[in-house]
């Protein structure tokens, strides 16, 4: 039985579709994330399959319950965290997970027995006695995290679990959460916005945009589908000379034109810079910056929808709102020198 079945899901606000007819499948013991910027709509999915929001249409099953008529089935076999702290500063580690157990109506024997193991998998066992005021915002989100598997769910919904955490805590939270669904055999869906995050732990990732999935698969196979780096040229005059000697080449596997210049698809892109500056040159056209995209989920969202993620957080505040196609990659315009930066793996 596959842990999560979702059929044409669509979910509304107002004139907003936070979700437009989704369709996925979640198997049992996978480490699934949901990938896109901020306003894409995973927490609204997140919050239809954790039966805290109805979907306007579609049906979604969640261990073989449905979220809409067998809510307390559903949430019996589920765990989650939500991006919002919700733990009691001025209780320990463990009364807090206490009084969650108590909440889950579990006897005193089963709860001490339960609080032991969860401590020892979130790596809280020697701080067990501490308020958690003290605790670090790594602590406090495993203790979280610890608190959602406490009553043995079979899925846990993580709703950006590092978010907020500095780059170093989110990689240890990243073993923590690997721990789990290896050790604890749990199926882990979660959402984030972090290209890393999404590749380094997830076993497959739904590529979220504006409600809808532009891609799922590995982070592996998504990357395939590639096939070459991305560079981003920004460039001064004679673009569309440029993007004329571009469709003559044999090894530019793709070009878009963007805001600032132009992305060229190419094999091992940095050693084709040369070749471009040439190629630029010959047209009269300046070459101001270069950046080099290995590919990455960075990439695929880029070739998928035309713009980087950051790009949509940056326009933010606007959440969900429709961008141009080639929106800029890097708004390095004026730069008056190349620089050639790489995306870190
Ligand atoms: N309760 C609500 N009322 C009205 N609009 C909503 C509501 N919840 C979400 N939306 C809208 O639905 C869209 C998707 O939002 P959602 O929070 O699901 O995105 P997200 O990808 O999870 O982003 P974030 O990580 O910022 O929560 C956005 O346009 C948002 O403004």
């Amino acid at each position: 039985m596959a842990a999560i079945q979702v059929d044409n899901v669509t979910r509304t606000f107002g004139s907003v579709t936070a979700v437009d007819e989704l369709s996925f499948t979640v198997e049992d013991g996978e480490l699934f994330g949901l990938l896109g910027p901020n306003g894409a709509g995973k927490s609204t999915l997140i919050n239809v399959l954790v039966t805290l929001l109805e979907p306007t249409e579609g049906t979604a099953t969640v261990n073989g319950h449905d979220v809409t008529s067998e809510t307390a089935a559903v949430r019996n076999s589920i765990g989650v965290v939500f991006q919002e702290q919700a733990l009691d500063e001025d209780l320990t580690g463990e009364e807090n997970l206490a009084f969650h157990a108590r909440l889950y109506g579990m006897g005193r024997r089963e709860r001490t027995d339960r609080i032991d193991e969860v401590l020892e998998l979130v790596g809280l066992t020697e701080v067990r006695g501490d308020p958690v005021g003290t605790y670090s915002g790594g602590m406090k989100r495993r203790l979280e995290i610890g608190r959602g598997l406490l009553h043995e769910p079979a899925v846990l919904f993580l709703d950006e679990p590092t978010a907020g955490l500095d780059a170093r805590t989110r990689r240890d939270t990243w073993e923590y959460i690997q721990r789990m669904n290896e050790d604890a055999g749990v199926s882990v869906v979660l959402t984030t916005h972090y290209i890393e995050e999404a590749e380094h732990l997830c076993d497959r990732v739904a590529i979220v945009d504006d409600g809808e999935i532009a891609a799922i698969d590995s982070p592996t196979a998504l990357k395939a589908t590639l096939g070459g780096t991305v560079v981003s040229l920004t460039v001064h005059g004679a673009v569309s000379a440029l993007c004329d000697r571009l469709e003559e080449q044999s090894w530019v596997l793709e070009y878009a034109r963007t805001d600032v210049g132009v992305n060229v698809t190419v094999e091992r892109g940095e050693t084709r810079v040369a070749d471009l500056v040439h190629l630029a040159d010959n047209v009269g056209a300046a070459i101001t910056s270069v950046d080099i995209h290995r590919p990455n989920l960075e990439t695929v969202f880029l070739s998928l929808t035309g713009a980087m993620i950051e790009d949509r957080e940056d326009a933010d505040g606007s959440a969900g709102e429709h961008r141009t196609q080639n929106a800029p990659l890097d708004t390095v315009d004026g730069r008056s020198e190349i620089a050639t930066t790489e995306d870190d793996e």
